[in-house]
């Protein structure tokens, strides 16, 4: 396998990092709310983008008209600790940001698999701005190495949505597909760290069964901090 060829872009401290994928993410909604008056952005969860949301939420955009929903979500209610969806009231949909639409993953009464239908009916233009996050595993999203739905989350035609149950994880997880976030036309993803910095690069000369974050590396702005 010949690998990707990555540009990373290198922040001196985290909070640098902060303001750069903020003010990235920024100017990709703002070119979208002034060619199409309408934006869609999806965003990781986990323990990264906390300062990023920090941030993004105090831009001066026309909020009402942008969309957000979490790249994946743990499938667990939305006052859980460990639900994305929580994170991202706490932190993004606060201040001029509270005036955005929120498409939940988790819906209460559906097992995992009927909310990923919904979703997938639901979301069949995908998000057009995305920030990504990565595991040290090389996960990205919800899409697990060697675990089952995986192969569904990296096909062609996969659907919007996809279950997956990775072995490492409590609860199960609802991911976007690798297609739909191939389709965003503004990809970012934040990263810390040496280990993640050196998964990364290894993932680029490995597939994407064995490395997911290797399925969404074309055109992937790369955002690393120590
Ligand atoms: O479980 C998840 O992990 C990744 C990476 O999280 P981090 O805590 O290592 O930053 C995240 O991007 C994803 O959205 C989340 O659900």
């Amino acid at each position: 396998m010949g690998g990707q060829a990555l540009e990373i872009i290198e922040y001196s401290t985290r909070t640098a990092l902060a303001e750069g994928v903020s003010a990235a993410l920024a100017a990709a909604l703002t070119q979208d709310l002034n060619t199409t008056g309408r934006s869609t952005l999806a965003v990781a969860g986990g323990t990264t983008p906390a300062p990023i949301f920090d941030l993004l939420s105090q831009e001066q955009l026309d909020w009402a008209n942008v969309e957000v929903m979490a790249s994946d979500e743990r499938w667990v209610p939305t006052g859980n600790e460990r639900s994305n969806a929580k994170l991202i009231r706490a932190h993004l949909l606060q201040g001029p940001a509270a005036n955005a639409g929120f498409i939940p993953f988790y819906q209460e009464g559906l097992t995992p698999e009927q909310g990923a239908a919904h979703l997938s009916a639901r979301l069949q233009n995908g998000p057009s701005v995305i920030l990504l996050g990565m595991g040290e595993d090389m996960h990205t999203a919800s899409l697990f190495p060697a675990t089952e739905g995986l192969e569904a989350g990296l096909a062609a035609d996969a659907p919007a949505c996809v279950v997956m149950r990775p072995d490492s994880q409590p609860e199960a997880r609802i991911s976007l597909s690798a297609r739909l976030i191939n389709a965003a036309g503004a990809k970012h993803l934040a990263i810390f760290g040496e280990g993640k910095r050196d998964a990364l690069q290894r993932a680029a000369t490995i597939s994407p069964e064995k490395a997911p974050i290797s399925a969404v590396l074309p055109n992937l702005k790369v955002h690393w901090a120590k």
